[in-house]
């Protein structure tokens, strides 16, 4: 199992490239589905298997969580790992990192165990919001200690049930507060009627992967009505779940073509999916690119590139940074609207990207819900990660077209594939891997 120790920051030189590429990779598993089996096992009504699962930060996080909640998580293979649920224990205490998903996953989950659970996590991580879960666990009769902060360090104080019930949210700053109350809501004795309240919901595609993996455990959710959820009370089946390859850690390898030309396959791109990732083929459309199925996955061919675009990522946010490094190494006008929520992602990544593109040549235009990029004269210089993956992936992608980029730090990227930076360099050097 990997660490889900805080990494050691370590700064790194991008490799850059001039020849086009001709390569296939394999991406690993997908952070979101791996976190939501593990929660979904954990709540189970026996023992369940989660089939070539990620194994990073954020997924060790969650394991290890869970096996502080009483639960057993056998990660020894991994290529398999196995669950089994347990009677679910107090006085634990959850190390968050910096991982939406166990911040945001886990309360719910704490609120069904007989005592106090203590939530805490990496510095950057008290700044991500969780209040709008803690407020409907609050409303749901769960005792909660969190000095009003409506974010981490806190504690969950649980009664061994949760009555479960009618309760509104307001999820416009993360898709992952109704999805943390949908996984354990089964669990309530009542279930659950979640109503969203407020503007637009980011990141939807999450939304439809957890209502399709609580209906694969035999769960019943109706979503019919618009920003309203109802799950029912009923046990939740323990199943083996296969863990499909990470979209979103595979934009900077497919949208590398682009950059340099060539092509790309990533192997076992699902062609059905809820994956927000998935977005990224159409993305790559209308810059031009061309995707195809073959090679054993989807591959992307590079062609010449469409002078301007204009896209609205607020289901697909986190391939923000990659595209806008993207914008910046290519030609044309990139504008992306509709991701104001992504400020409150592992670092303001709006912000971030302002500043680092600037800082290599571009002209940016930052804007409340995203930015424009501009090419311009390029020069190298040391890119800011922010604790980010996304953020590093965004600087990779430049470090392909411009020679000598530094990442201030590097290892931020084993929050969901310790091994990136290995791969992107046998990626960008090697003949294919
Ligand atoms: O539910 C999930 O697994 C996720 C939902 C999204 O969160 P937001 O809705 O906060 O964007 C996404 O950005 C994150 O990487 C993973
Ligand atoms: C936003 C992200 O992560 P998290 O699950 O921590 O919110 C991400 O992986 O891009």
């Amino acid at each position: 199992m990997n660490t889900a120790e805080k990494p050691q920051k370590r700064a790194w030189t991008a490799p850059h490239r001039e020849q086009p590429l001709d390569a296939v990779v394999s991406i690993p598993g997908s952070k979101s589905q791996t976190a939501r089996a593990l929660v979904l096992a954990a709540l189970a009504d026996g023992p369940s298997t989660l089939v070539r699962p990620l194994n990073s930060r954020d997924t060790v996080l969650m394991a290890q969580a869970l096996e502080s909640l009483g639960v057993e998580v056998d990660t020894s293979d991994p290529e398999r790992w196995t669950v089994v649920p347990g009677e679910l224990r107090s006085d634990a205490a959850v190390d968050c990192g910096l991982a939406g998903t166990v911040m945001r996953f886990l309360p719910p989950v704490a609120a069904l165990a007989p005592g106090r659970v203590s939530f805490d996590g990496d510095e950057a991580a008290y700044k991500r919001p969780v209040k709008p879960v803690l407020e409907a666990l609050k409303a749901l009769g769960v005792a909660i200690e969190d000095e009003g902060r409506g974010a981490l360090p806190f504690s969950v104080e649980g009664t061994g049930s949760v009555k479960g019930g009618a309760v509104s949210i307001d999820a416009s700053a993360s898709s992952q507060f109704v999805t943390a109350l949908l996984l354990a809501a089964p669990r309530f004795e009542q279930g659950l009627e979640l109503t969203h309240v407020g503007g637009e919901i980011p990141s939807r595609p999450y939304l439809d992967m957890a209502v399709g993996m609580l209906r694969e455990a035999g769960v019943t959710v109706d979503d019919s009505v618009p920003d309203r959820w109802k799950v029912e009370p009923g046990p939740v089946a323990a199943r083996e779940w296969v863990v499909e390859p990470d979209l979103q850690n595979a934009a900077p390898f497919a949208l590398a073509p682009l950059v340099v030309g060539g092509r790309v396959t990533v192997t076992g791109w699902p062609r059905e999916t809820t994956q927000a990732g998935d977005h990224l083929r159409e993305v790559i459309g209308e810059l031009g690119g061309r995707t195809e199925w073959s090679r054993g996955g989807l591959t992307v061919v590079a062609q010449p590139m469409n002078a301007n675009s204009r896209f609205d990522l607020s289901d697909a946010s986190e391939i923000t940074p990659t595209l806008a490094a993207l914008a910046a190494v290519t030609k044309g006008h990139m504008e992306i609207r509709g991701v104001e929520h992504i400020r409150g992602h592992e670092t303001d990544r709006i912000d971030a990207m302002v500043t680092e593109l600037r800082k290599i040549g571009a002209t940016v235009e930052e804007h409340a819900d995203g930015l424009t990029v501009i090419p311009g004269l390029l020069s190298a210089s040391v890119f800011e990660t922010y604790d980010d993956h996304r953020i590093a992936h965004a600087a990779v992608l430049a470090g392909l077209a411009v020679r000598g980029i530094e990442l201030s730090d590097v290892a931020c990227t084993s929050k969901t594939w310790p091994e990136f930076p290995e791969v992107w360099e046998e990626f960008a050097n090697g003949e294919g891997v």
